[in-house]
């Protein structure tokens, strides 16, 4: 049997979306310790390394069906195993581009993107001096060929990193060509119909949220 076999995962809409969100950060760093050698690894082992409590590490992994053993921990290869599969990172999921700027060209050229399993096929702009080209090997399309290349790639997911004025013109168009998640960069909160998935993403609330602890740490 092989090792995904062997993985039976709980259902995983009922995750909370804070252990979701860190989760990739105990593999990322279960990777890291076996890169230092380490065969088995505890939450303690984890929480030390990114300060977060034994107990929530051990909440959290209780979502994926890994057990550990007393004292020893959780097996290091399983463990990344059983993370990358219920994380979805194992299996590509293909994804649209739509606005080829600043920002969508640099997620064209990270190829991070594929580690955590998402593979960017092909892009859409109407800039006529970026339609027909290629970017990291990625194709450039003219946006009014989406349909048409939706019929190709079969593809679900896109990422919207067009100006914030068009956001819902282009997620419309998505939605209606067939897309089924859309990762939105773009500052606008986009209205879709129930069954699709959207995600905002945001770097500068992060950076928000660092210049406030850095003024709170300053007066301090
Ligand atoms: N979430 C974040 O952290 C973050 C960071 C940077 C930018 N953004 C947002 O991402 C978006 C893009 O920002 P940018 O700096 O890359 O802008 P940009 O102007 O460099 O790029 C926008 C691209 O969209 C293209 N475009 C215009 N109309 C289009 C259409 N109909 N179909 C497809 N493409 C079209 C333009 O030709 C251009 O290439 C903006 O909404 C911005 O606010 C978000």
């Amino acid at each position: 049997m092989t090792m995904n076999n062997q993985i039976q995962h709980k259902d995983s809409t009922k995750v909370p979306e804070p252990t979701l969100r860190r989760l990739p950060w105990y593999l990322s760093n279960v990777k890291l310790l076996k890169q230092k050698g380490e065969r088995y690894v505890s939450s303690t082992q984890i929480s030390k390394e990114i300060n977060i409590d034994a107990s929530q590490i051990a909440k959290d992994l209780s979502y994926v069906n890994i057990s550990g053993r007393t004292r020893v921990g959780y097996e290091v290869d399983a463990l990344i195993a059983v993370l990358e599969d219920f994380l979805g990172f194992t299996n590509m999921h293909k994804a649209f581009l739509f606005g080829v700027g600043s920002l969508g060209g640099a997620l064209l050229r990270d190829s991070g993107l594929s580690h955590f399993g998402l593979e960017i096929v092909a892009a859409f702009d109407v800039n006529p001096t970026l339609v027909g080209t290629t970017l990291n090997g990625i194709p450039i399309f003219h946006s009014d060929d989406f349909q048409e290349k939706m019929k190709e790639y079969g593809v679900h997911i896109g990422v919207l990193t067009v100006p914030i004025e068009i956001a819902q013109c282009i997620t419309d168009t998505m939605v209606a060509g067939g897309i089924k998640a859309v990762w939105n960069f773009t500052p606008f909160r986009i209205r879709v119909p129930e069954d699709i998935v959207v995600q905002n993403t945001s770097l500068y609330a992060h950076l928000a949220v660092m210049f406030n602890r850095l003024n709170f740490n300053e007066t301090e």
